[in-house]
């Protein structure tokens, strides 16, 4: 079994090769199922994330949950690992992290509990719920508090049909993926 940096390393290169086209095309597709699903449809306040650009752009989902009059949180990186999600909106700014993602300045926190739904980012995506992220634990150890729905959004090359890298205790597993079929040519 390949190491989680090996299975990184691969879905990164397969992100970066994928033409902005397919891309735009798939993360439509997959934007049209999340907004369909009841638990998007029924939740009130959303977490979300401000997306680099080799994973799916999350702007036009935001910009459809704000107007659905969706409370949207993004998170804030702490130390020690941990996240405060702060809701958008006047008054909040963003500073890039070392991590390369807009991070809000200011801003009302929303606790875990506050949420419904929490759309979780990441590199690869087994059917089963398995989660790879980019190796830095901050979603495992946030889960592990929260009791709502979760969702990922997995563009082809994301997905796995079996776990292909180690597992640990910490795995928390996605409730639901939402996932491009492989074959997809765009
Ligand atoms: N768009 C987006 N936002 C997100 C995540 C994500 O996956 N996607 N995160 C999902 O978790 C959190 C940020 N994840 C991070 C993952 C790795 C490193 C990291 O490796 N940083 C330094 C090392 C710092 C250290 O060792 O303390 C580095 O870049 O070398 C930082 C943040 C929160 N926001
Ligand atoms: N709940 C937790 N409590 C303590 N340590 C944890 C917890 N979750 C993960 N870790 C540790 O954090 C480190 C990174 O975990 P892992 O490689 O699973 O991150 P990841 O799921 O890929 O990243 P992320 O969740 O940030 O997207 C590992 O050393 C792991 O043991």
């Amino acid at each position: 079994m390949p190491t989680k940096a090996a299975v990184r390393k691969t879905v990164i290169q397969r992100l970066t090769a994928l033409s902005p086209a397919d891309k735009v095309n798939q993360t439509q597709q997959l934007i049209s199922a999340l907004v369909s699903h009841p638990w998007w449809q029924a939740a009130t306040t959303i977490g979300m994330t401000m997306s680099t650009s080799i994973e799916l752009d999350t702007r036009p989902l935001i910009a459809q949950a704000l107007a659905a009059g969706k409370t949207v949180t993004v998170p804030r990186t702490l130390p020690k690992r941990q996240m405060a999600f702060v809701a958008l909106g006047p008054g909040v700014t963003f500073e890039p992290s070392t991590f390369g993602v807009d991070e809000p300045i200011g801003g009302q926190e929303i606790t875990a509990e506050d949420h419904d739904l929490i759309i979780v980012p990441g590199l690869g995506f087994a059917d089963d719920g398995n989660r790879l992220g980019f190796g830095a634990g901050y979603y495992d150890r946030y889960l592990a508090h929260y009791a709502g729905h979760t969702i990922s959004l997995a563009l082809a090359v994301q997905r796995f049909h079996q776990v292909v890298w180690p597992l640990t205790p910490f795995d928390i597993k996605i409730e639901e993926i939402i996932s491009m079929q492989e074959d997809h040519h765009g």
